[in-house]
């Protein structure tokens, strides 16, 4: 069990804000936490780390991380962390970066294994791809057998392909190690696919805790399909109004109200929701 209860005043975009989280989580548990920027969750994940000071306690497994009179330092806190931006030691080879963390040559082996890395073990860094980057990274944040592995929207900058091939690693390794994990990540496709359990930050506090199925498919009002996008173009075609919207990579166009045609501001972000009666599902 990991029990969580930190505190710390940050400087938000509008002033003072405090972060003030209170989690239990089961050992084994694989939560996604999520929000938008500036809700501090970068800030949680670095407190449990180590790496940054809030009030509070920690208590991994009995263990007490963080009280009034305990700080065990990042070096002693059996944690991973994995960044977006791979944070490899660029001087190494792929191996040399897992031995690096623990001499167990068994387990590294194992690891670049599971990961389709062993080939390039002998590689610098600097000649992977980004995804390959990645994968050493996991790979490494797995060498001390971590009680805790923190991921800091590990995928946000791979692209689907290979996001997709990660989150299938990442979960093959947590089926196999059942590693306590808090990972950010705003993609709900991806939040779904890997946690058993959303936390939701706003401002600091916990808005919404419980199954990832249960968090991401609370709709507003009836609306079923729900997409976040930009409005390129409104244009009128005999007496209809069209408006363009670019919903991801895709260019849609959607009918509205004369209304709706005034009261919408060109480049605007906008959501477009509606039912489905008999959706095409390919
Ligand atoms: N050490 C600090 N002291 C005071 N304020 C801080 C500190 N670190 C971060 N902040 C502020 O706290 C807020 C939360 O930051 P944080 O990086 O934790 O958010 P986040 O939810 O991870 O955002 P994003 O999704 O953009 O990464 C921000 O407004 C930031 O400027």
């Amino acid at each position: 069990m990991l029990k969580i209860s930190l505190q710390k005043q940050l400087h938000g975009a509008i002033g003072k804000m405090n972060l003030d989280v209170n989690i239990s989580i089961s050992q084994g548990e694989f939560v996604a936490l999520t929000g938008l920027s500036g809700s501090g969750k970068t800030t949680l994940l670095r407190s449990l780390a180590g790496l940054e000071k809030a009030q509070g306690t920690i208590e991994v497994e009995n263990e007490i991380w963080q009280d009034t009179n305990i700080f065990l330092p990042v070096q002693k806190r059996k944690i991973g962390f994995v960044f977006q931006d791979y944070a490899l030691f660029e001087n190494m080879s792929v191996l040399e970066n897992l031995l690096y963390v623990s001499k167990d040559k068994k387990l590294a082996t194992h690891l670049l294994e599971i990961t389709d890395l062993l080939t390039l073990k002998d590689r610098l860094p600097n000649t992977l791809s980004g995804g390959q980057k990645q994968r050493v990274s996991l790979c490494r944040a797995m060498m001390n057998r971590p009680k805790l592995l923190l991921m800091d929207e590990p995928l946000s900058a791979l692209d689907p392909q290979m996001r997709i091939k990660l989150q299938n690693e990442i979960l093959q390794l947590h089926k196999e190690f059942n590693t306590t994990t808090i990972m950010v990540s705003h993609d709900p496709s991806e939040i779904y696919k890997l946690s058993q359990r959303v936390i939701v930050l706003k401002d600091g506090k916990i808005t919404d805790d419980g199954k990832a199925k249960d968090i991401l498919l609370k709709t507003t009002g009836s609306a079923k399909f729900s997409f976040d996008g930009k409005l390129l173009d409104i244009i009128k075609v005999d007496v209809i109004y069209i408006a363009i919207i670019a919903i991801g990579q895709q260019i849609v166009e959607v009918t509205i109200s004369s209304q709706e045609a005034e009261n919408f501001k060109i480049g605007q972000d906008i959501t477009v929701s509606t039912k489905a009666f008999a959706p095409w599902i390919k």
